[in-house]
Parts: C-alpha cells; sequence; structure tokens
C-alpha cells in the first residue's frame, strides 16, 4: 500500500499560555496542502524501515513512521512490515511533514490489517507521537486549540486561491523556538478574524513565532516582505518555521526567484 502523507500550514499561529506539562496552549487555522511524501507499507518477514529523498535525523528507531507502527504493535500483536519513506517535504520547516507521515502510517496500518480503530482513536494514538499529528488523521482545514490537537470546525475554503511555499534552507526545532516564545493572550479571535475575508489577514492574522524569530534569521522577514511585494493577498511564516507562505488570486507570479538551496511548493490550495 502507498499514500502520500502531504504538509499543513498554519494561518494565524497564537501562542497563549505555558501549561503545567511543559507544553502551551495555541489558537491556530490548520491547512493541508499538497506538498507530499510518500509512504509504502508492504507486509514483510521482519520490521525494516528505510528512506530515500531528504535525509532525515535520527536513526531509523526514532523515525515517526516506526513509532507509529510500534503503537499498533503494541496493542494489535501486528505481522511486520516493511515501511519505505521518500522524504520530499524540508524537515524543520513547521509544514508538519514528520507528523503526517506518522499519522498517515496509523491510517494506513488500520486499513491493511483491517483493525477498524475509527477516526477519534486514531487521533488519540496521534496525539501520543505529536502535538499535531493528529490533524492529519481528518487531514481537513481546522481551528486548533489546546496543545494543537483539540480542534472545532472552520467554514474555509481558498480552493480558488494559489500559495506558493518557500523553505529558506534553515532548520529550526519546534522546541528552540517555543523556547524563544513569551506567550500572551490573543490580541484578536483568530476565529473571527478568519471569516473576515483573505484581504483583511494581514492586518489581523499573526503567527507569534515571526516576533520570536525574525530578529535572529533576517531571511525571514525579507522572505515575507518579497512575497506581499510580489501580490500575495496574505503571507506569512508557518508554524514554528522557517517555511514562509503566500497566497496569491491568481498563478504565482514567474519573476519571484530564490537561492537554488531554497525548497519551494506552489498549487492550489
Ligand atoms: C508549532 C506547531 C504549530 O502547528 O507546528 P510545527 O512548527 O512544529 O510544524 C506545533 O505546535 C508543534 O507541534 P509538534 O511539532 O507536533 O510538536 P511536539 O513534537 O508535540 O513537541 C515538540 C516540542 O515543542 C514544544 N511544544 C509543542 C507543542 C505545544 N503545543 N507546546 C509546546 O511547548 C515542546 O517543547 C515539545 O517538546
Ligand atoms: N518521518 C519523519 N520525517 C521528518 N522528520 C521526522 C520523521 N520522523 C522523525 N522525525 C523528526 O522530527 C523532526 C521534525 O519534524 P517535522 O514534522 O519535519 O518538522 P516541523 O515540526 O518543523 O514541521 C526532525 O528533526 C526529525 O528528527
Amino acid at each position: 500500500m502507498i499514500a502520500f502523507p502531504n504538509a499543513k500550514l498554519n494561518i494565524g499561529l497564537n501562542i497563549t499560555e505555558r501549561r503545567p506539562d511543559g507544553f502551551h496552549n495555541l489558537e491556530s487555522v490548520f491547512y493541508p496542502v499538497k506538498w507530499c511524501d510518500a509512504l509504502e507499507i508492504l507486509p514483510a518477514e521482519e520490521t525494516v524501515f528505510t528512506s530515500s529523498g531528504i535525509p532525515i535525523p535520527g536513526s531509523s528507531e526514532s523515525n515517526l513512521c516506526l513509532k507509529a507502527y510500534g503503537q499498533l504493535q503494541a496493542d494489535f500483536d501486528l505481522p511486520p512490515v516493511k515501511m519505505h519513506l521518500h522524504k520530499n517535504i524540508p524537515i524543520g520547516a513547521g509544514v508538519g511533514g514528520g507528523s503526517s507521515d506518522a499519522a498517515f502510517a496509523l491510517k494506513m496500518l488500520d486499513e491493511l490489517f483491517a483493525l477498524n480503530i475509527g477516526r477519534e482513536r486514531l487521533e488519540d494514538y496521534a496525539r501520543q507521537l505529536g502535538s499535531d499529528c493528529a490533524f492529519f488523521i481528518h487531514n481537513k482545514p481546522v481551528f486548533a486549540k489546546e496543545k494543537g490537537d483539540v480542534f472545532e470546525p472552520v467554514a474555509l475554503d481558498l480552493g480558488q486561491y494559489t500559495c506558493l511555499v518557500v523553505y529558506p534552507d534553515l532548520h529550526i526545532t519546534t522546541a528552540e523556538a517555543y523556547g524563544k516564545i513569551k506567550p500572551k493572550p490573543a490580541e484578536v479571535s483568530l476565529r473571527e478574524a478568519i471569516q473576515n475575508g483573505i484581504t483583511t489577514w494581514q492586518k489581523t492574522i499573526t503567527n507569534d513565532f515571526e516576533t520570536a524569530l525574525f530578529s535572529t534569521y533576517l531571511v525571514l522577514p525579507q522572505l515575507k516582505a518579497q512575497l506581499y511585494q510580489s501580490g500575495a493577498l496574505y503571507a506569512s511564516m508557518t508554524g514554528s518555521g522557517s517555511a514562509v507562505f503566500g497566497i496569491f488570486e491568481n498563478e504565482v507570479p514567474a519573476g519571484l526567484t530564490f537561492p537554488t538551496t531554497f525548497r519551494t511548493w506552489q498549487g492550489r490550495l
């Protein structure tokens, strides 16, 4: 079985308070985009994980795909599998690629072995693997709160727009980014602001990690400014960075160029 785990964007990200468990409560809109990895899972004689494409830091055992397998193996006594991941989504970009791989692994194993786990329990497994992992189970736009793993529906369809995501070859770990944050209550209700139309977002919708990271990594504000200068209706860093995205009314302007070390994705939302 093969599937294509996709990335996500954060449209707005308010880090509202530090929790007693050391994590942070947040408010964000998570939106899926079709920047994808490829994950194949097949029954096998013994369990092995291999990968190609972008090198993934850490051992195979620490890969989230194998951790997802381990979770279900413990509860369902699964037979061994061979997993191969072709990594295409940049790592440490704030687009949730690793979390998506893990969530897709859970969904694929559920289907492959007819476990009938159901969406809610799959989300419970996913939450234990990473805060934004549960999002990728249903994989539809949502308003996310608490650790980023509790969802409310949001009526948001950006299908008419085109998006450009730019990863400036800068790996920012989520833990580093949270370490630089001073949590504060949101000044504007994201739930309301998101409904006011994309042309209002530049003034109302913010990502708190921008404040924390822009003064250290100057390429980030430069990229954001470049996207606005090129006609983006809305531009922002996603998640804890370092990818920055712009949403355009029509096609992404042809003249936008970046250094060859940057990775980009563009497509319909
Ligand atoms: C910032 C966000 C926004 O969507 O996305 P990314 O930039 O990672 O894609 C998420 O909150 C990232 O979620 P995720 O990447 O799954 O984080 P986890 O693996 O659960 O946690 C990594 C580390 O981030 C911090 N962390 C994470 C989530 C959260 N709500 N509060 C935190 O303080 C903790 O220090 C934790 O040890
Ligand atoms: N399948 C995977 N793909 C990417 N990263 C993974 C994977 N499994 C584990 N990781 C670990 O997760 C970290 C980053 O996760 P990722 O979701 O790509 O970034 P971000 O949280 O910025 O969106 C990496 O540093 C890596 O060590």
